[in-house]
């Protein structure tokens, strides 16, 4: 049974135990996260979030297809594709169409706590997928990381404060994500994640997630560590922001 929760998160993990599993065969390869982050020399290595609504205010509908086939072409190296639908307004389809148009990597950001959410990233085409250690015990997130990687997909581990990491460097998770929104309170804190960024060994891929809204973000984030971006409001509000980012 997941962590104990209150609020919202109670609310989307309690749904996300009952989600169900899409049986369809992948139609698509795997697309290395941890590779396209690592190569990504000439440039900012920004994942582009596509993300309709959330409990911190944004409410933005777009065309999915345009907007991942617009951040392809402009350079992001990853698409996250929110498929929780209650919080979010996001949907297993939006992932799956989204499968069929981009040739890089594709995360499957949703609050995932059972293998049969695995399952169905997978066979939908995601590349990655986000384990949120507040929400897991340490053994469920050592099962699902297990479970992810048997089948090939790799895992954002997201940690949002200095007790969740010192969980999550206990284990060799080599994708650590840093999310500066704190999910209880929705308050983003961008020198707490500076400073959770900063206590990462380098041998650990490190993607600052939340909150980046411009160039001079995303260059402070770099000298804290961050090897990679994970971008949603900013770009869902103004996709055309991308060529800035980059
Ligand atoms: O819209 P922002 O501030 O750019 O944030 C994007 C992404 O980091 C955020 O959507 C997110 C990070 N981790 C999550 C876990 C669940 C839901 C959403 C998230």
């Amino acid at each position: 049974m997941p962590r104990y929760l209150e609020g919202w998160l109670a609310d989307v993990v309690k749904i996300s135990l009952s989600r169900e599993r899409i049986n369809k065969v992948r139609e698509r390869p795997i697309y290395l996260l941890s590779k396209f982050i690592k190569s990504t020399i000439d440039k900012n290595a920004i994942i582009a979030e596509f993300k309709r609504k959330s409990p911190s205010g944004l409410n933005e509908n777009r065309d999915l297809e345009e907007y991942v086939k617009f951040m392809e072409e402009n350079g992001a190296i990853g698409i996250s594709v929110l498929t929780e639908e209650k919080y979010f307004g996001g949907s297993y389809s939006d992932l799956e169409n989204a499968a069929k148009i981009v040739k890089i990597p594709i995360l499957m950001k949703d609050f995932i706590v059972t293998e049969k959410q695995i399952d169905t990233a997978f066979n939908l085409g995601a590349d990655a997928i986000l384990l949120i250690v507040k929400i897991l015990t340490e053994r469920e997130l050592i099962n699902l990381y297990e479970y992810a990687r048997n089948l090939g997909l790799e895992a954002i581990v997201e940690v949002t404060d200095e007790n969740d990491l010192k969980i999550a460097l206990r284990y060799d998770f080599n994708i650590i994500g840093v999310n500066a929104r704190n999910l209880s309170s929705l308050e983003v804190n961008i020198r707490n994640a500076r400073k959770i960024l900063e206590m990462i060994p380098n041998d650990r891929i490190k993607i600052a997630e939340s909150g980046i809204k411009n160039k001079e973000d995303i260059i402070e984030l770099k000298k804290y560590g961050a090897d990679a971006f994970l971008i949603g409001t900013t770009l869902m509000k103004d996709p055309n922001k991308i060529k800035e980012l980059i």
